[in-house]
């Protein structure tokens, strides 16, 4: 065949093909084929026509719907790739130009840029950069640091380095807290956990309430745009399930075609079936895509919701120790809880949405258009079936909620073993810990496979039941019901047309099976929803104890307190304490109704000194004010006289300048002057002395208001906020920080640099603390930007010299230190104390060790008794230098007994050379 002869029979076939399909001419006047620009024109426009036009016959103005139904869903998604693949190329090209422009250093490491990585606005908002090249990674950390506020610093070319890498942050906007909105919510949970929603037994579920007040969460507003992704996701289902539809009758269609020898009939619908294919695909991959992105942005919503609850101000994350919950494996593993349950719920909810929207769609579409092929009948058979099963597979479903809520709790025991044994490796190594560790990490692995085994164990029988019904049962009947139309037409009229009734069956059974599948998903999701009941559970109880731990009437798990409100309690008798927290849900209605009367001293703020006035220092339990009590009445004030001005601090060049000037004292020099003073007052000092656990250390809690007052004549008056600094007997050093931030905490780096600081002045501070040769170890100043675990670079003695670093650089006009020089040496010890006294600070020093009176201008000692008595003293008086004088002579009256001690030593020395 030559090759114009082939051309025409091409030419041919399509003109052919167009007519007899949709009597549509493809050819020109001058008999040649339309331009490829005017046919799509000309095509729309004849397939409108034919829709429209009422003489033509039904089964071509049905073949027109979906000629264009196909051409439009293929033009939706051949754009939306080449759109999205056109963005993806900008991207790599966007990303290689910064890359260039910053890997221009040396040896081409990336340059060191220190910059900004977020800020926060007026409204409380906060907007965020995070990276988003994952090659450089600089998400969170402060090594290779962020956006610089001080362009001006920075040269021309440098700056235009800044920007292109700016463009390659990631912009995130983090809205303020809703404090009324967790005020609203917090009565949401309570009256969920408290049942008081249970209006009816029998159309009350506990998972459904806790879902819906969860639910206010995921979603806050129907403008929301996750309810956008919502609809979507509908959306796409609905157009998956219409679009199987046609596949089904393109299938029946073109195995008739086959089986009648129709060429051109099943060339036709061979075209179809690939044009079909684009939507087809594109619409399954954006239901998965959407589903994940709607997962994610619930988990966006809950985490950020929780942060807002668990970290703030009112330091719930240490509160909630002391909740009455405190002790269920949710929050006792709350870091396990906030990271995997979060996630695992919202993969959890997002796919038994699409579980259970899909089959929904497809059964109601499917059984509407099965109803014209096997008529209402077959339809009521195939519920009937659904309904039977369902049932079934209900009674036979494992208790899947518990079990994956076990399962967690057990996962998270397990995980934070291992971060207990990272945290506490050089303590472990030097008692030789190992084999007890190991026991009990491998106690705990077992104990999770077991879990997990029981989970996997508990599925065998119900998978085994599912199988059977759902892959067989169901199948086999689908071609009883798709077969009764075409046996019973046969019959009733006697022709046996094969084409048409092999069409028609392959039509049915395709939708069957569908259906089946459908139906199947739908059982499927009975257990799902089981797993996610589980995780619902946990969450719910997360959140809910946060909203209790958060609200000011927080009575540190306090159990019952007497109606006179004098906090009379009964004793718990040990059943009733150890069921505690069991019955915890049950007593939350006695504890929350009284509340507010458990805890009833009184704080009081910006106080120009540090008072106490009658505070009884009582451990927190839910025995409330009956708890023990570990001081009296306890009663002191610094400084003894309290000037009414307000507080001097400095922070800044302004700040100092500003204050001198009132002083009329010129400062020529420098910022940086470490010898002027910080504070202008006396500087005064309070030393506490007792033995151990009486109590000192609790002191300081209440100060920092982590404990409460539970005596109602309790008083205590606090500096502002900025003008106190606790500093605690175990230092901590923040994980994953430069040797900046460390110097500079509880400031962050992003401040430090707003606030126009330098470096220079941090080696100031570690010249005055006696560090600065740490800064010799690696390449000088460079060492400010070190990331190493602090806590176990650095020696006992360095970590509190680092507290006093830190107290230099943010100069609190009171500071209390809780045996912060017992790892330091004497001289050292008297320096630092020195240096206090000379920088006027006013501080309440917590110790064992008698020798610090000398730093110090009163002395509080609690007695030895455990009566929780104690005495305050000022140093200096006759009162106290006789204290001391009492002292001397005990001690001088020991040393008299010194003779004989070594009398007694020599005797028993001689007895152990004869044995
Ligand atoms: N969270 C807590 N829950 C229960 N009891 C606590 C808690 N914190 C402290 N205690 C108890 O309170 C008592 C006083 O503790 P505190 O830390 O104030 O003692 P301290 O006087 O500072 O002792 P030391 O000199 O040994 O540091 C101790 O018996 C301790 O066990």
């Amino acid at each position: 065949m030559s090759k114009s002869d082939s051309r025409k029979k091409l030419k041919d076939l399509l003109i052919n093909l167009h007519q007899g399909c949709i009597e549509f001419d493809i050819t020109t006047s001058s008999n040649s084929l339309l331009s490829f620009r005017s046919y799509y024109k000309t095509l729309l426009l004849h397939l409108v026509d034919v829709i429209k036009s009422p003489t033509r016959t039904p089964k071509l103005r049905n073949r027109a719907i979906m000629i264009l139904l196909t051409i439009i869903l293929s033009g939706i998604t051949l754009s939306t790739t080449v759109s999205y693949t056109g963005y993806k190329i900008i991207q790599v090209f966007k990303n290689l130009i910064v890359n260039s422009y910053s890997r221009n250093g040396r040896n081409g490491k990336p340059v060191l840029r220190r910059t900004r990585s977020q800020m926060m606005l007026d409204t409380g908002a906060r907007v965020m950069y995070i990276h988003e090249d994952n090659n450089m990674n600089l998400v969170g950390s402060n090594r290779d640091i962020t956006l610089n506020s001080k362009l001006g610093n920075i040269s021309g070319m440098a700056r235009t380095n800044l920007n292109n890498i700016k463009q390659s942050f990631k912009k995130i906007f983090i809205p303020p807290r809703d404090e009324d909105l967790f005020e609203h919510d917090k009565f949401l949970f309570k009256n969920v956990e408290m049942g008081k929603l249970k209006k009816s037994q029998l159309f009350y579920s506990k998972f459904l309430s806790q879902l819906s007040v969860l639910s206010k969460i995921l979603i806050p507003t129907i403008v929301d745009k996750n309810s956008i992704l919502l609809f979507l996701q509908i959306f796409f289902l609905i157009l998956r399930t219409y679009l199987s539809l046609l596949v089904a009758r393109l299938d029946g269609r073109i195995v008739r075609d086959i089986i009648s020898g129709r060429l051109k009939n099943f060339i036709v619908d061979i075209g179809y079936w690939f044009l079909i294919a684009f939507p087809a695909s594109y619409t399954n991959a954006a239901i998965k895509l959407l589903q994940r992105k709607l997962s994610l942005n619930f988990r966006v919503n809950l985490t950020r919701y929780i942060h807002d609850l668990y970290l703030d101000k009112k330091l719930s994350f240490y509160k909630i120790i002391f909740d009455y919950n405190a002790n269920s494996s949710i929050i006792k593993n709350i870091d396990n809880s906030i990271t995997n349950d979060i996630a695992k719920f919202c993969d959890a909810s997002t796919s038994i949405f699409a579980n259970i929207a899909k089959p929904v769609i497809d059964l109601i579409f499917f059984s509407v258009y099965l109803r014209d092929n096997i008529g209402s009948i077959g339809v009521a058979g195939i519920f009937i079936n659904y309904f039977v099963t369902g049932y079934i597979l209900r009674a036979f479903a494992p208790p899947l909620g518990r079990l994956a809520s076990d399962m967690s709790a057990s996962d998270g025991d397990y995980y934070n073993y291992h971060l207990n044994l990272i945290n506490n490796c050089e303590e472990i190594s030097f008692y030789q810990g190992t084999n007890v560790e190991t026991t009990k990490v491998k106690q705990l692995y077992y104990i999770l496979m077991d879990k997990m085994l029981i989970m996997d164990k508990s599925k065998f029988n119900y998978n085994m039941i599912e199988g059977y019904i759902l892959k067989y049962t169901w199948s086999g009947l689908g071609y009883v019901f798709a077969s009764f139309p075409i046996i019973f037409t046969t019959i009733a009229s006697g022709i046996n047309s094969e084409e048409q009734n092999m069409k028609q069956f392959i039509v049915n059974k395709r939708l069957m099976l569908s259906l089946a599948d459908a139906g199947s998903r739908l059982m499927h999701s009975i257990k799902d929803i089981s797993q996610l009941t589980g995780y619902t559970n946990r969450i719910f109880t997360l959140i809910s104890t946060l909203h209790r731990v958060h609200s000011n009437d927080f009575a540190y798990g306090a159990y019952i307190v007497g109606s006179n409100g004098t906090g009379s309690m009964e004793n718990l008798t040990g059943a009733q304490s150890k069921s505690f927290n069991l019955k915890a849900d049950k007593v939350s209605s006695s504890i929350n109704s009284s509340d507010s009367t458990v805890i009833r001293g009184t704080i009081q703020k910006n106080f120009n000194g540090l008072r106490f006035e009658n505070i009884d220092v009582i451990i927190p339990s839910t025995k409330g004010q009956l708890g023990s009590k570990l001081i009296k009445k306890l009663t002191f004030q610094i400084p003894p006289f309290i000037a009414p001005i307000s507080s001097m601090k400095i922070n800044s060049l302004q700040d100092l300048n500003t204050s001198l000037s009132k002083l009329n004292i010129s400062n020529k020099n420098s910022i940086y002057d470490m010898t002027l003073p910080f504070s202008y007052g006396p500087g005064s000092s309070l030393l506490i002395l007792g033995p151990n656990s009486c109590g000192k250390s609790s002191i300081q809690r209440i100060i920092a208001e982590i404990w409460p007052i539970y005596n109602k004549n309790g008083l205590m008056s606090i500096p502002a906020e900025d003008e106190l600094m606790c500093i605690p007997q175990r230092p901590y050093f923040s994980k994953g920080g430069t040797f900046r931030d460390q110097i500079i905490y509880p400031m962050g780096s992003d401040e430090f640099f707003d606030r126009g600081l330098k470096d220079k002045l941090l080696v100031q501070i570690l010249a005055d603390v006696k560090l600065e040769y740490l800064l010799k170890r690696d390449k000088g100043w460079s060492y400010f930007d070190a990331v190493f675990d602090w806590k176990d670079v650095l020696s006992g003695g360095e970590k509190q010299r680092m507290n006093f670093a830190r107290i230099l650089f943010h100069k609190p006009r009171f500071v209390i230190l809780d045996e912060a020089t017992n790892a330091i040496s004497v001289d050292m010890e008297d320096y630092l104390f020195k240096m206090l006294k000379k920088y006027r600070f006013n501080f309440i020093s917590i110790s064992q060790r008698p020798s610090l009176v000398k730093y110090h201008d009163l002395l509080l000692e609690i007695s030895e008794d455990k009566e929780g008595t104690w005495t305050l003293q000022t140093l200096g008086t006759d009162e106290a230098i006789s204290s001391i004088d009492n002292e001397i002579e005990e001690l001088e009256a020991k040393l008299m007994k010194v003779q004989v001690w070594e009398e007694e030593r020599r005797e028993l020395q001689k007895r152990l050379e004869v044995i």
